[in-house]
């Protein structure tokens, strides 16, 4: 269990590099086990979660050799179609093997993942949208079995446009008979990615990135090699640093049509934006402007991965800032660490009012989830004095050694024991 020591007050000033995405990697990875061969994964992020799903699918039967930013996954000899509970438990992206063990072996044997707690995260449209494809599911003692004999293609309306839910089902139908339609489908990029990644393999999917997917099944696939896509909350996160930070920082691999919603609110706190094909430079030399109507929603509304980051940004900010949360029923909980160094913010259920103060002060507080860490370490590099940020291991699902990219732009931050 580590912990981050951040001495608050540095300017971040540099150049930041971003890798490939967490929320692409992870089901593309799930997703290589329907090719029965080899599958090349260019510029994958060195993360805990990663690393989890690797176990996952080794466990499966893969060879996974992970090789400066490449994975190769050799697929063919994939016996198993049970998960242990054990590593279901370590993060919630266990649960795209239950569309991709459909897919790949007619069956599927698993508990519920597990992963943050940022509110209740139930499965029961993955299960839905499942059983229209003709998959027998049966739930009991907190198991989950999947007999999918005969898989057919159907349509499919989400009841909300969930990026699982969405990803798990074109998974399952990829070698379904005849052709799914999802409609109400999440627009993230990240499924775009998977879309064009199964297309790769020999799948024909269309839509992804509008909220109707249409999948034609498949008879069978071949091997593949993808370049995933940069991740634009690692991105986003680099830029709120700088902006609490005041500093001048160039993201490089960022794509500014990713975070739109987010490089428009910190321009509104008066943060200079500058972007190009590959790179945003952001530039925040004053003390930030409160701002209100963030409002996080689906993709390309603001992202709830990014709300505590901005919600960090907006605790120094000049005036009253109001932010709500529409995704996920509990995910303030980092504010009460905020608090504990100076913050003056209020949460009434899903809405958070932020006072701006003039400065936070340094403070032992522990990181609950992924981005509420990220969040307090923002907040430490801005802070007068010394700040320990613990439980660090939240922080590493989702960030590749953020304290030597933080520190490598002039932010005082280390990593103890
Ligand atoms: C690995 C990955 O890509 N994770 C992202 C994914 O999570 P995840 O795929 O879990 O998020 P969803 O889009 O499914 O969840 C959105 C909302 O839908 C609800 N819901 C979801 C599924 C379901 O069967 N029933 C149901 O009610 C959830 O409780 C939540 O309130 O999208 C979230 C929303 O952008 C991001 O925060 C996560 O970083
Ligand atoms: C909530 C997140 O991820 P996951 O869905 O993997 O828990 C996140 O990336 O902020």
């Amino acid at each position: 269990m580590g912990k981050f020591k951040i001495n608050g007050g540095n300017r971040l000033y540099g150049e930041l590099k971003v890798n490939g995405a967490k929320n692409s990697v992870l089901p593309i990875l799930a997703a290589s086990i329907l090719n029965e061969g080899i599958s090349v994964i260019h510029d994958c992020p060195k993360l805990k979660d990663v690393y989890s799903m690797i176990e996952i699918l080794e466990h499966l039967g893969c060879k996974i050799t992970f090789k400066g930013r490449d994975i190769i996954v050799d697929a063919r000899d994939v016996k198993d179609s049970e998960i242990p509970d054990s590593l279901m438990r370590t993060m919630r992206s266990s649960i795209f093997l239950m569309g991709a063990l459909i897919s790949r072996n007619k069956k599927a044997l698993m508990s519920f993942p597990g992963g943050c707690d940022i509110g209740h995260r139930p499965i029961d449209l993955h299960l839905k949208g499942l059983r229209r494809l003709g998959v027998k599911i049966e739930e009991s003692y907190g198991y989950i079995k999947c007999e999918g004999g005969k898989i057919r293609g159907n349509e499919i309306h989400l009841d909300l446009p969930s990026v699982g839910a969405t990803e798990n089902i074109m998974l399952a139908a990829v070698k379904a008979e005849g052709i799914t339609i999802i409609r109400n489908a999440a627009k993230e990029p990240e499924i775009e990615d998977l879309q064009n990644f199964l297309n790769s393999m020999g799948a024909k999917i269309s839509g992804a990135g509008t909220n109707t997917i249409i999948i034609e099944g498949v008879k069978r696939l071949h091997d593949a090699e993808y370049t995933i896509i940069p991740d634009r909350i690692v991105a986003g996160t680099y830029l709120c640093a700088a902006a609490m930070t005041r500093g001048e920082l160039t993201v490089v691999n960022a794509l500014k049509e990713h975070l739109e919603p987010l490089l428009s609110k910190l321009r509104e706190t008066g943060c200079e934006i500058h972007a190009g094909n590959d790179y945003i430079k952001i530039i925040g030399d004053k003390r930030p402007k409160a701002v209100d109507m963030i409002v996080t929603l689906p993709y390309p509304g603001f992202p709830t991965d990014l709300q505590p980051q901005m919600v960090s940004v907006l605790s120094v900010a000049d005036g009253t800032s109001i932010v709500t949360e529409t995704i996920f029923d509990n995910r303030f909980k980092y504010t009460e660490e905020l608090i504990r160094m100076g913050a003056d913010i209020k949460v009434d259920g899903r809405v958070a009012v932020i006072r701006g103060v003039e400065k936070l002060m340094g403070a032992k507080v522990v990181a609950r989830d992924l981005r509420g860490g990220a969040a307090l370490i923002i907040a430490g590099l801005g802070a007068e004095g010394a700040t320990i940020v613990e439980e660090a291991e939240h922080i590493d699902r989702g960030y590749e050694s953020i304290e030597k990219a933080l520190k490598s732009v002039g932010g005082d931050i280390v990593r103890i024991m």
